[in-house]
């Protein structure tokens, strides 16, 4: 099996996962092949719903291979991928108090996050999703003040030696 890395915005996701081995997939961009367009026009143009049917379909499909996987801040809504992340063995999950995560959020000008437009609708959306993350997390990683070889190193140090 091999890592998956879950956690809200902001967190690290893809910029971590890419640097923890070769066979890296990021859901996202994974996604955006899938739909021919960036998410947030997707979102735009269709729905979240009609997104997170794709989300939810493409993650069921990546988690079968033994792949380190970037997944979306929303890949916890679905309780389906929730029974699966449960039964994984290496669900790593960045976490961060939110202000830390909505300031990278603010300055990140290469993505583009639909569910990012309004700090208080997605600081609820941070509160109502911080009992999904811990509750399919083997692994718990802080990463505030941490830079991403810090990180990496962590999450490598604890699979190192079992
Ligand atoms: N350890 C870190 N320290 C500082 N900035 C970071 C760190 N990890 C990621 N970032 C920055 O934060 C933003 C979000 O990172 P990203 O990997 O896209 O997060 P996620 O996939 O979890 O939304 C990006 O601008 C990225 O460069
Ligand atoms: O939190 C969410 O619901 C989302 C997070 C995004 O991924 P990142 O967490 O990598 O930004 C992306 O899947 C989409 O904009 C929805
Ligand atoms: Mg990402």
């Amino acid at each position: 099996m091999s890592i998956i890395l879950i956690g809200f915005m902001g967190a690290g996701k893809s910029t971590i996962a890419k640097r923890l081995g070769k066979e890296v997939v990021d859901l996202d961009q994974l996604i955006e092949l899938r739909i021919g367009m960036p998410i947030a026009d997707f979102f735009a143009e269709f729905s979240e719903l009609e997104f997170r049917k794709v989300e939810n379909e493409i993650f069921q499909e990546v988690i079968e291979k033994d792949w380190i996987i970037a997944t979306g801040g929303g890949i916890v809504e679905n309780e389906k991928n929730r029974t699966a992340l449960a039964a994984h063995s290496q669900v790593v999950y960045l976490t961060s108090d939110f202000d830390t995560l909505w300031q990278r959020i603010i300055n990140d000008d290469l993505t583009n996050r639909p569910l990012a437009q309004d700090k208080t609708k997605a600081k609820d959306l941070f509160e109502q999703r911080q009992k999904y993350y811990e509750a399919v997390a083997d692994l718990v990683v802080e990463v505030a003040q941490k830079s991403p070889e810090e990180i990496v190193a962590e999450i490598q140090n604890k699979w190192r030696n079992e």
